[in-house]
């Protein structure tokens, strides 16, 4: 029966590494394909130093010759493709004709008082006015608007009377005061409407004009808790404007800036430069063993906290097998596993066991759920990995992945995930910075490590 059981694993392994490499080159293809598809960056030397030259040689910004002027900046990435006004067709939708030029803006290293840039390691690229990023940045990252932002994207919580009303009083000022175009989600615009506060917001009312949103959008702005913000970035399945979150929550990790001073937030970042965190994404694909020799099975769903693979209704122990880009890692037998962004490190990650890890910082928490085995401790995975959770031929039962807490998928023996670092990350703005926010956030919204000082009087050495 040993032999047979360990016949059966040497299949299954020989299977799953195979699949592993499949996945492995499908990725590389994928990547190397999007990045010949989508720039190239052309004559930007004066705002990049030679190592970062070099590094950008791969990459380059297709921008049109007549867009093309000199760069404006000697310490950040310049792009000057700026989208044309789309030409009202025979019947032009209002939600195509009023949306005017999108802003263009240049990211650069906040380095304090270091003007020759020798701190860039990594790079930040910057294309057609989406930010992409292939490495991590290990300074601040600012982002300097060179042109201005006009069109604002509202995201908020729904059933929420005060997020109703202060989304009206927003909306009415931005437009009075600062000419701004204001897009809200389908069901947001009927209760403005409603309310008569200002009809003339923008909507979209199909699937393709949402897909197309991050070439209207400049900015979104979201009033709710982290959970708004996970479901604004949901919306966006490749590149994400700059987010605004504004907190309207319980716990508030992901949205510093303080809704009754609004005004002053938004005044100070539509003038810019502002500090953002860049927010990687996981992006993961389900691969059903049925559909094995398929190139794609079902679209990549990306995640801004943690894709999570649990037990789901099952009273059975998940077994999983786990692969970090082709080398076996373990077998997780318990409630699940969970593979967590470092933004989503203080969320379900965190309640698990696994540590609390600086959104800045480049990396992916693995981390079990309930293992049935002592020495299980969780593991933080570099960010270039590619990870792979095989459910086996012999589990006993189904597993279940849920994608930032919703959207859950069965998987069935021989049905794999594969998850790696997308290439969109979600750019939040920063009260401060990237460091401030972050303590500050495990300071109030966690309460960490707070206990009473010991008094002076007593024993000394
Ligand atoms: N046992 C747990 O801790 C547990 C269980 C399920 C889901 N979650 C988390 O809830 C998230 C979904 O959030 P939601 O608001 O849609 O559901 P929700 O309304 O159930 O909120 C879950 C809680 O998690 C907090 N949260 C969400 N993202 C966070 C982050 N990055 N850092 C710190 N706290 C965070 C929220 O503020 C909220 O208080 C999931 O991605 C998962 O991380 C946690
Ligand atoms: N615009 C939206 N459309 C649909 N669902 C949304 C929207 N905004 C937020 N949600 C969902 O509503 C739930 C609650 O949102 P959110 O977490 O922001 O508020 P909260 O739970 O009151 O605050 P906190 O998360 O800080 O406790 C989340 O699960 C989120 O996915």
């Amino acid at each position: 029966m040993r032999t047979v059981a360990k016949a059966l694993r040497q299949v299954a392994e020989g299977k799953a590494a195979a699949q592993a490499e499949a996945a492995e080159w499908k990725r590389k293809y994928e990547l190397e394909t999007a990045q010949k598809q989508q720039t190239r960056i052309k004559d930007c030397g004066t705002c990049t130093d030679d190592n970062l030259g070099k590094m950008t040689s791969q990459l380059s910004l297709e921008a049109p010759a007549s867009d093309q002027t000199g760069c404006c900046g000697n310490h950040g990435i310049c792009s000057h493709e700026v989208l044309q006004d789309e030409v009202p067709g025979p019947n032009p939708r209002p939600s195509l004709s009023m949306v005017g030029r999108k802003a263009s803006f240049r990211l650069s290293w906040g380095c304090n008082g270091n003007k020759n840039g020798q701190h860039k390691h990594d790079f930040v690229s910057f294309e057609k006015g989406d930010i992409t990023t292939a490495e991590r940045s290990s300074k601040q990252i600012l982002l300097k608007w060179e042109s201005r932002p006009q069109t604002v994207l509202f995201i908020t919580k729904p059933n929420s009377n005060s997020v109703r009303v202060l989304c009206a009083e927003m909306v009415r000022w931005l437009k009075e005061h600062k000419n701004i175009n204001v897009f809200v989600e389908p069901w947001v615009s009927k209760e403005l409407l409603t309310d008569d506060s200002n009809n003339t917001v923008q909507t979209w009312d199909n699937d393709d004009d949402k897909k197309m949103l991050h070439k209207k959008v400049d900015l979104i702005v979201t009033l709710g808790g982290d959970g708004t913000v996970l479901w604004a970035a949901s919306l966006f399945k490749g590149p994400v404007p700059p987010v605004v979150a504004f907190a309207m929550g319980s716990l508030g990790f992901m949205t510093p800036f303080p809704s009754e001073q609004y005004r002053d937030c938004l005044d100070n970042v539509l003038k810019g430069p502002f500090s953002i965190t860049l927010r990687n994404r996981l992006q993961c694909h389900v691969i059903r063993d049925a559909a094995k020799d398929e190139i794609v099975t079902e679209e990549p769903i990306l995640v801004l906290n943690e894709v999570t693979i649990d037990r789901g209704i099952s009273s059975y122990l998940t077994y999983l097998e786990c692969y970090c880009d082709s080398s076996f890692v373990t077998c997780v037998q318990g409630d699940g596993l969970i593979i967590s962004t470092t933004s989503g490190s203080t969320a379900y990650s965190l309640a698990a066991g696994g540590s609390m890890v600086h959104p800045q910082v480049p990396g992916i928490l693995f981390t079990p759920i309930c293992p049935h085995s002592l020495s299980f401790r969780p593991l933080i995975l570099p960010e270039y990995v590619t990870l792979r959770i095989q459910v086996p031929y012999n589990s006993r039962g189904h597993a279940w992945a849920s994608f930032d807490g919703k959207d859950r998928k069965q998987l069935a023996p021989g049905d794999a995930l594969i998850c790696s670092i997308s290439p969109w990350p979600v750019p939040t703005a920063c009260l401060v910075d990237s460091t401030t926010d972050f303590l500050r956030s495990i300071h109030e919204g966690l309460h960490w490590n707070l206990r009473k000082t010991q008094t002076l009087d007593g024993p000394r050495d």
